[in-house]
């Protein structure tokens, strides 16, 4: 069984700050937001951990290994070091859904995420070491199969995009309602997804529906691990499988 521990990460006040005393520049607020988000993927993953930018105001990780002291030196160093503060809420499950909304839930019980007076709260519970397994990340890695041959040579660099971001959207909300699953667009053409224990059967079903919704040709690798990482560089060793075999979908464990 699965046990994710998830971390909303919210900037503080964030809104009002970008528009105080003037609004900001916004080259400057894309410099910042992504330099933070280099600081916390690069905190997170010396840690064994994943982060996804999601909103850039608000990220989400997956932070199994990482204790509460983690969690606090993160604040401190992000508050040292940039003119914007860090919450964090913490939850654990069995799905990863029901664990970031609970993370959420502690956090929006701290307060709004623009009142004034809630900075660097920390909210939230952690998994004890002594009941972490080698099972409790499941993590897959969907790649659009030769998006470069069909899509990167073939379209301009926009047309490109809204095919891959339509592929991305469809999987994201299809993993969500039908497989209470996160799904996070990397890059390129690739997208990660923080899973409960889903079977061979549930990828197939999700890449044939992204399929014939929007016509894009998904490959996935799954991995499990204690952490973000082992899942999700045995999911790239699956994917790479998938690559060589010309497969849709491969597992690195045993169902
Ligand atoms: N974040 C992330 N991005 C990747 C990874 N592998 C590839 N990419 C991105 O995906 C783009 C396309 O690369 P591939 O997926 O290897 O190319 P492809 O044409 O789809 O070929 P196949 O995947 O073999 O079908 C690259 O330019 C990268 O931006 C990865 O492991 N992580």
């Amino acid at each position: 069984m699965t046990n994710t521990q998830v971390t909303l990460v919210q900037i503080d006040n964030y809104g009002p700050w970008t528009v105080t005393p003037e609004p900001r520049r916004e080259a400057d607020l894309q410099t910042l937001q992504s330099r933070l988000y280099a600081d916390v993927s690069q905190f997170v993953g010396n840690r064994g951990g994943y982060v996804f930018f999601t909103r850039f105001d608000n990220m989400i990780a997956v932070t199994n290994g990482l204790d509460l002291e983690d969690h606090r030196l993160l604040q401190e160093s992000a508050g040292n070091r940039y003119p914007v503060t860090l919450s964090l809420g913490v939850a654990t499950g069995t799905d990863p859904v029901q664990a970031l909304s609970d993370a959420t839930t502690r956090l929006q019980e701290a307060g709004s995420a623009q009142d004034e007076d809630r900075r660097e709260c920390l909210e939230g519970r952690v998994i004890e070491d002594a009941h972490r397994t080698a099972d409790d990340v499941q993590i897959a890695h969907f790649d659009v199969i030769n998006a470069t041959g069909n899509y990167t040579d073939e379209l301009n660099a926009f047309d490109t995009f809204i095919e891959i971001e339509q592929g991305y959207a469809e999987l994201m909300r299809h993993m969500r309602r039908a497989h209470d699953s996160l799904s996070f667009f990397v890059g390129g053409d690739n997208v990660i997804v923080v899973c409960p224990d889903l079977e061979q059967a549930d990828y197939e079903e999700a890449i044939t529906h992204v399929e014939e919704a929007v016509d894009v040709s998904l490959q996935v690798g799954v991995g499990r691990g204690e952490n973000a990482h082992d899942a999700g560089f045995g999911a790239k060793h699956a994917l790479e499988t998938c690559r060589a075999d010309g497969t849709r979908v491969e597992l690195e464990f045993e169902q």
